[in-house]
């Protein structure tokens, strides 16, 4: 706790918000390269579960940085503060009973443990947007491979920055040989059963 800072308590909780809404609120957190897939399947998702009535909110990683993140860096300290900044927002976010979806890259093993510790282990779904770097490349939806294969983008994840695969993710998603529909449905199937009630 920070010093002279006392902590106060509001007496409407997550769980009163989670009665109001009729559902459970917690992290979907997905992680994967650049172009695997993250923001494409976390929109699907969210219009999914949106059709069904619950409360959603979507945290991407470009959008972020073009605003509460704005200015930091692709170094390893940077993204680790990106991390922590998300991982504090996603938390608020549960805490107002939101279903949060963060779709940033979120490439280090331990920095994503520590976005667990931080949200709480039994309000976080780690998804691994499992896409291989060569198709990522092949794809290059925005150009930024090509960039850094030139050397114009550095510190880039899978070229010049590491990208550690989960090795235990809740779920994994192969977007070689799933549709964006099928991802969602097996996504959705697993939610129903786990979180959202
Ligand atoms: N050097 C470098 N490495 C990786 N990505 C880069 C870089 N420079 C810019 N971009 C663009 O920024 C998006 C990734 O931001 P994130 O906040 O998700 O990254 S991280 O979690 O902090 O690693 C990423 O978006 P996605 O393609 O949606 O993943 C890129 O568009
Ligand atoms: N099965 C699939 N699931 C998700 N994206 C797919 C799939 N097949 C092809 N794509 C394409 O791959 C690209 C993924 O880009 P994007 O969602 O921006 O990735 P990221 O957010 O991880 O950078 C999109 O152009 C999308 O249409």
């Amino acid at each position: 706790m920070t010093e002279n800072i006392i902590k106060q308590d509001y007496q409407i909780t997550r769980s009163d918000r989670n009665q109001q809404n009729r559902h459970n609120s917690f992290v979907i957190w997905f992680t994967g390269l650049s172009g695997s897939g993250k923001s494409t399947i976390a929109n699907a998702l969210e219009i999914a579960l949106f059709q069904k009535n619950i409360r959603t909110y979507t945290l991407d990683g470009d959008n972020l940085r073009c605003g509460l993140n704005e200015g930091l860096s692709f170094s390893k300290e940077d993204r680790e503060e990106n991390n922590r900044r998300i991982a504090q927002v996603a938390k608020l976010f549960i805490d107002a009973g939101l279903v949060t979806i963060s779709a940033f890259i979120s490439p280090l093993r331990k920095e994503r443990e520590k976005a667990k510790k931080i949200i709480g282990k039994e309000h976080f779904v780690e998804i691994y947007v499992n896409t291989p770097l060569a198709v990522c490349e092949k794809r290059d939806v925005k150009g930024l491979y090509k960039k850094a294969r030139r050397g114009e983008v550095q510190n880039f994840t899978g070229i010049d920055s590491p990208y550690e695969a989960p090795e235990q993710a809740d779920l994994e998603i192969i977007t070689e040989q799933e549709t964006i529909e099928e991802s969602v449905k097996k996504i959705l199937q697993f939610l129903n059963k786990n979180y959202l009630n």
